[in-house]
């Protein structure tokens, strides 16, 4: 696995009611091409801060980024707009993310037009293959997104964040609204989608067991700091910081037998 995504030390801080809040307090972290890293933190920790900076939706006050060996913060205008269509992002609810009264193809088109991935003729075929890859029939297509159920509005986001042919997918909190079973099926999809498309995940959630069922390694925020940092296994098993260990033990059922 090779470097793809290298963050290094990375600030940003609120102001808010003539308070500083400092969101994101140098935080470093790296992800490898085709690598699930979990970053997980109770609420407030800075997750989302992080995720808007990642997606260039928000300017930090000092670090930088690297990403696919570019200085990512410096590109601007054509050369950003280009570029973003290899870290694409999946949001908890898909209906706040794109219009709700459009048709599942023009959430497709868009990326597929806006990026030039393909011609007016070619985009139907493309829409229906990009369907079928996350296991949604291609008779969708003409449906509104807000008659769809959650898991397949979520199967939609996905398959328009995988539309630009990205190299990273930043997920926060993208399976957290779903139930258990709906949940399961989405991990397996993004599972393998890795597996086929070499893909590298920032997969964002407050929920330890969703983090360790799909990452490689782990992260821990706590108060906008990375805590803790290591192979997933590890972190669940053996926490070395107070916020992992808070975190393991709201998922009594990682750390406990039945009696
Ligand atoms: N626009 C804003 N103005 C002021 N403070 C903010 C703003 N956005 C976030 N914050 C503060 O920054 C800190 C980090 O928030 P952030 O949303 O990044 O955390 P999070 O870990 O994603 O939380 P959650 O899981 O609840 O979404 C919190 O203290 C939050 O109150």
């Amino acid at each position: 696995m090779t470097g793809l995504l290298s963050v290094n030390a990375l600030s940003k801080a609120y102001s808010s009611s003539g308070r500083q809040v400092a969101a994101l307090d140098t935080v470093s972290l790296t992800i490898a091409a085709g690598e699930t890293l979990g970053l997980v933190g109770a609420s407030g920790s800075g997750k989302s801060t992080l995720s808007r900076v990642l997606l260039r939706l928000l300017k930090p006050d000092s670090g930088s980024i690297s990403f696919e060996g570019q200085d990512w913060l410096a590109l601007r205008g054509a050369e950003l707009r280009r570029r973003r269509a290899r870290m694409q992002m999946v949001f908890q609810d898909p209906l706040a993310a794109f219009n709700p009264l459009a048709s599942v193809a023009s959430v497709l088109d868009d990326p597929l037009r806006i990026h030039a991935i393909a011609d007016r003729k070619q985009r139907p075929a493309d829409i229906a293959a990009l369907l079928e890859r996350v296991g949604l029939h291609a008779t969708l297509a003409p449906r509104p997104v807000r008659t769809l159920s959650g898991g397949q509005r979520q199967r939609v986001a996905i398959a328009r964040a995988i539309a630009t042919r990205p190299s990273l997918l930043v997920l926060d909190e993208a399976v957290s609204a779903l139930d258990v079973t709906v949940r399961g099926r989405i991990l397996e999809l993004l599972v393998e989608l890795q597996r086929e498309h070499g893909l590298a995940y920032l997969f964002i959630s407050h929920d330890l067991a969703v983090v360790r069922a799909i990452s490689h390694r782990i992260a821990v925020m706590d108060a906008g700091r990375i805590v803790e940092e290591g192979p997933a296994a590890d972190v669940v098993n053996a926490p070395r910081s107070d916020a992992a260990r808070r975190l393991v033990a709201a998922v009594p059922r990682l750390v406990t037998e039945p009696v």
